[in-house]
């Protein structure tokens, strides 16, 4: 009896040590001379990223394509030095195109600035539409763009962190990269894709004390967001404004907190919170905390959900009857 007792008690100990392996939060990253590279760092979330960054003590090297953006920016971060030794670096290079120019881009960067200690990966854009209004190359685009734009450069970094036994990178997916929403049938997948790959990514380097993060933010007023609308339907604009838009500053200080505490998961507000547990899935969780609140919550936020669910179908129902109401009266005209 004593010995059945005793089994198991060792099988609970076994047991709760496998569950609470994994909610071991890591050790912050230190930010003060740190090497951080930003793809995307030219405008938008990524600008307010670098300057964040900046602002902490970091060395940053900015990745985007247009020169003179880069240059601009980076005298707008170099306003924010706490030290004389901090340097910004700029890199005109397509993320999405070669992978050896990716490379070589960033084995100069490491050259000049050290290795990197923390990647992210802020390239991207936009396309909305109706799926039957956007072309075909539209897919190709963005999948290269916001997917391989965010692979390359890991890529390029991943064997160095991994001597190094540290790291940080960043993705940035997007709340339609949780859920699928009308008019990003383009974009909803190469943010969807981002956080498969984060998830197995992550298995593998953990143990190098390597950190993954995903952010997924809500609309952002940057001026990407700023050319995404002038083309959305109707329906993606009601459907989107459930959740308000968001300051590229506010984005930024939230991603570079989670970045830091090494946090696999990264959002905004109160939707962005209940998105976040309702999608949380086999995603790896970072404390205890936030496991708690993933068991506890994931019911009721789906029956919260189904509620959001039934009043976007509903404005796409009411769009569709409004379309077809105008087009009729055009064809009697
Ligand atoms: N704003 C929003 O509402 C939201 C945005 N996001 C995501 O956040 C990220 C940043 O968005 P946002 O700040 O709005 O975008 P912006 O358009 O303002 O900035 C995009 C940045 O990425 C660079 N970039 C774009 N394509 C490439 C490329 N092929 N190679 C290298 N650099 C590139 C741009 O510079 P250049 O053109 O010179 O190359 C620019 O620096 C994107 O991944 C977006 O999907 C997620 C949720 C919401
Ligand atoms: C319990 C569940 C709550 C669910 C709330 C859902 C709210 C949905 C709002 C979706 C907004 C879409 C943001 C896309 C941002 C983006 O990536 C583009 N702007 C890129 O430029």
């Amino acid at each position: 009896m004593l010995l059945l007792l005793a089994a198991a008690c060792v099988v609970a100990l076994v047991l709760l040590l496998y569950m609470v392996s994994p909610l071991i939060s890591p050790k912050p990253l230190k930010l003060p001379g740190a090497h951080v590279v930003v793809t995307g760092g030219s405008s938008g979330i990524g600008k307010c990223v670098a300057i964040e960054c900046y602002k902490q003590g970091a060395f940053i090297t900015l990745i985007a394509r247009n020169e003179s953006k880069l240059l601009q920016t980076k005298k707008e971060i170099e306003k924010y030095s706490v030290n004389d030794k901090q340097v910004v670096l700029c890199i005109s290079v397509d993320v999405s195109k070669d992978y050896g120019h990716v490379e070589n881009v960033l084995k100069q960067a490491q050259e000049k600035l050290g290795p990197v200690d923390m990647l992210i990966n802020c390239a991207g854009t936009a396309i909305t539409g109706k799926f039957e209004d956007l072309e075909v190359s539209c897919f190709e685009r963005l999948m290269a763009v916001n997917y391989l734009g965010s692979v390359y450069p890991s890529y390029a970094v991943i064997a160095t962190m991994k001597e190094r036994r540290m790291g940080r990178i960043v993705f940035v997916s997007s709340q339609a990269g949780q859920l699928g929403l009308f008019g990003y049938t383009a974009y909803s997948p190469t943010k969807f894709a981002l956080r498969g790959f984060a998830e197995a990514l992550q298995m593998e380097v953990k143990p190098y004390n390597i950190y993954v993060t995903v952010a997924y933010p809500p609309d952002t007023d940057t001026p990407g967001f700023a050319e995404e609308s002038k083309t959305k339907p109707l329906e993606t604009k009601l459907i989107s404004e459930t959740s308000s838009v968001c300051q590229a500053e506010q984005v930024a200080r939230v991603l570079v907190k989670d970045a830091i505490q090494g946090n696999f998961n990264s959002f905004m507000g109160s939707d962005g919170y209940m998105l976040s547990i309702l999608t949380s899935g086999m995603s790896p969780v970072t404390s205890i905390t936030e496991a708690l609140q993933q068991v506890v919550c994931m019911g009721i936020f789906r029956i919260i959900g189904l509620f959001y669910l039934g009043s976007f179908d509903s404005i796409v129902r009411r769009c569709m009857i409004q379309r077809e109401k105008s087009e009729n009266t055009d064809k009697t005209k």
